[in-house]
């Protein structure tokens, strides 16, 4: 793992307790939702593929909703979202590992896990039908990465410049993130999607992922190669700026193609 010298404060937080946080008593065996496959429905409809976020709260943002996850996922797979995305980690985003489970209970589209994965052992924790793995932080990316198949996980490996995606790519990386935030500074630019997706192989599915806010935005990330978009904030809004209408928040951006006023 890279020395943690120049990232943000909270995130060296978020690591720290990452690292303490223990596993489960036992190994999962995961029967996962084909991620592929609702790329493909979603395309058939003519919807973007948006993997909407279920996001209490976050370093970067302005309040917290205690909404019932599981309503929250609902009315964004009503807006059109494709999948959902939900944070397990407790101390710096509101989540829970109950959260997660309760919204898988309540869609049947696939179901992320979103957590600063470590060790194997944090695998456990809970099923889901993709689980995020960060480039950046894990030590060994190929290894982690087996372990998350063998349980039967989807994997999305999260990068933020060129040489964390050939660390994904050497690692065997089928489903790639690039993350618009810049960790150190918590900085979005979605010139870094743009930079980072021409180096990517047609064959590996590529998601934007961070600091999507508007149809144009969902656009400028498409022409740029995204198949799919993870949007968390414009969704949730957290300051309360769109009366918190999360289904309304989904079909604005899952129409953004079609849509163009
Ligand atoms: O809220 P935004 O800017 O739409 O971002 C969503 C998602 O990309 C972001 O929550 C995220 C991307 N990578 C992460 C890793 C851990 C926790 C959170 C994240």
């Amino acid at each position: 793992m890279e020395t943690t010298g120049d990232l943000a404060a909270s995130v060296r937080s978020i690591l720290e307790s990452a690292g303490e946080r223990g596993g489960a008593d036992a190994v999962l065996d995961v029967d996962p939702r084909s991620v592929e496959r609702a790329l493909e429905r979603a395309e058939a409809d003519g919807r973007v593929p948006i993997i909407a976020e279920v996001k209490p709260t976050s370093p970067t943002s302005d309040g917290v909703r205690n909404d019932d996850p599981a309503t929250l996922a609902q009315e964004m797979v009503a807006g059109g979202a494709t999948a959902i995305s939900v944070l397990t980690e407790p101390t710096h985003f509101g989540g829970s590992a109950d959260a997660l489970r309760d919204v898988r209970a309540a869609v049947d589209v696939p179901v992320l896990r979103k957590d600063f994965v470590l060790e194997e052992a944090h695998l456990d924790l809970v099923e889901a039908d993709l689980v995020l793995l960060i480039a950046r932080f894990v030590d060994d990316l190929a290894g982690l990465l087996a372990a998350a198949r063998d349980r039967g996980f989807q994997v999305l490996v999260e990068v933020h410049d060129r040489a964390e995606l050939e660390t994904a790519l050497e690692a065997g990386a089928e489903v790639i993130g690039v993350n618009n935030r810049d960790l150190a500074r918590l900085e979005v630019d979605l010139e870094t999607f743009e930079s980072v997706a021409p180096h990517v192989p047609d064959d590996v599915t590529l998601i934007a992922e961070s600091g999507i806010s508007t149809p144009a935005d969902v656009r400028r990330m498409r022409e740029a190669g995204a198949d799919a978009l993870l949007v968390g904030s414009a969704i949730m809004d957290h300051a309360g700026e769109t009366d918190g209408d999360v289904r309304a928040n989904t079909r604005r951006l899952t129409t953004a193609e079609t849509d163009t006023t």
